[in-house]
């Protein structure tokens, strides 16, 4: 009878153990969601994240050279189209010789080859020339992205036929992500699944799909952004699209038990910016000086504002520059938390 019931207490044991296994191998996978408006840096996130799990391997190196020269090419075409419709200073022949540069480019691309001295020695004297300078300085009038300089400074570099991209040309890479990207990686352990989403209106329809199952969400907005208009609605101003945004997602119906960060992110253009563009004019409820540090305690402060008192205790935000590599020490520090969150969930710790 005693040999019974100690037979019975080993089963009971073994089926804990057991069931504690699986649930410790269960927390070693994690899924991220990034979520945030279009161009705010989310897929520059994903790329730190790959480029810390050993980076990229030859073939996809290829394909981020051919999406250099894509940027290159429609980066040129943007910023001519600018002068000619603004009428800048650019006489007709260097139009006509840019014209062809660009059509130039464009069969670089579509041909998957690479850019002949020539044409890399017409692309350099473009973009200094002082009317294509002056449409770059007024790029956010028209949604050219702040990687366009990076990539034509450095196009002797890229001209090279055996160029291969570095981390730091592959997060300049300015490519709109339609759909949802999905990443599995190793990192620290963890078996980590970022979802990346495409962050344009036209996009969001199909981030609820993912609301219920993640462990945690990164909601990634740019706080430089907050005197440029959106892309795909000439009339809002991103930063206001950022915190509706957020505050629609964040409204105590979803993300209940996920872990939620926020990425004040191109914290490096802002620091540029306020030095020269006010802050109030674009949102009077700014009383600070046009200062940095005074400017992202506002912002920080719009982001929790409403927020019910339990879920501002569990928001975690971190103001970064998605380019550099520091931002690296970021996302170590938050798949901590969003381990340590899990794990309080579960009762593990
Ligand atoms: N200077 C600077 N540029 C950044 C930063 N983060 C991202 N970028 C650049 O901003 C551009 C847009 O970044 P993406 O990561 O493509 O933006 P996204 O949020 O994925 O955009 P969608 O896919 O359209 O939703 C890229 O060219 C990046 O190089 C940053 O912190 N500082
Ligand atoms: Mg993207």
């Amino acid at each position: 009878m005693q040999d019974e019931a100690l037979k019975e207490q080993a089963r009971i044991h073994r089926q804990i153990e057991k069931s504690l296994e699986k649930k410790k191998s269960a927390l070693l996978e994690q899924s991220v969601l990034l979520i945030g408006p279009g161009e705010s840096g989310k897929s520059t996130v994903l790329k730190q994240i790959r480029a810390m799990c050993g980076g990229y391997t030859k073939h996809e190196l290829e394909e981020k050279k051919l999406l250099i020269l894509r940027n290159l090419w429609t980066f040129s075409d943007m910023l001519l189209e600018y002068v000619i419709k603004n009428y800048l200073d650019m006489n007709e022949a260097d139009k006509k010789k840019y014209k062809v540069m660009i059509e130039e480019l464009k069969f670089c691309v579509m041909s998957g080859g690479h850019m002949a001295d020539e044409l890399a020695e017409t692309v350099k004297v473009f973009w200094l020339c002082a009317p294509i300078q002056e449409a770059y300085e007024k790029r956010s009038t028209y949604h050219l992205t702040d990687s366009a300089g990076y990539f034509f400074e450095n196009i002797d570099r890229i001209k090279m036929p055996d160029f291969q991209p570095t981390n730091q040309d592959i997060v300049r890479i300015r490519v709109p992500t339609t759909g949802v990207v999905t990443a599995d990686v190793i990192l620290k352990n963890i078996k980590l699944s970022v979802i990346d989403c495409g962050g344009q209106r036209q996009e969001r329809r199909k981030w609820y799909h993912y609301f219920d199952d993640v462990h945690a969400v990164l909601f990634v907005a740019a706080i430089s952004e907050y005197d440029q208009k959106l892309v795909e609605d000439e009339t809002v101003n991103r930063m206001d699209e950022a915190l509706n945004l957020y505050h629609i997602v964040f409204n105590g119906k979803y993300f209940t038990k996920a872990a939620c960060i926020l990425f004040l992110n191109k914290i490096d253009l802002f620091r540029e910016k306020v030095k020269s563009v006010s802050i109030k004019k674009f949102h009077p409820g700014f009383e600070g000086t046009n200062t940095a540090e005074d400017g992202a305690k506002y912002f920080r402060r719009k982001f929790r504002d409403g927020m019910h008192p339990d879920f501002k205790k569990r928001l975690y935000c971190h103001e970064t520059c998605a380019i550099s590599d520091q931002v690296q020490i970021i996302i170590n520090t938050v798949i901590d938390t969003v381990v340590q969150e899990n794990l309080k969930d579960t009762g593990m710790i």
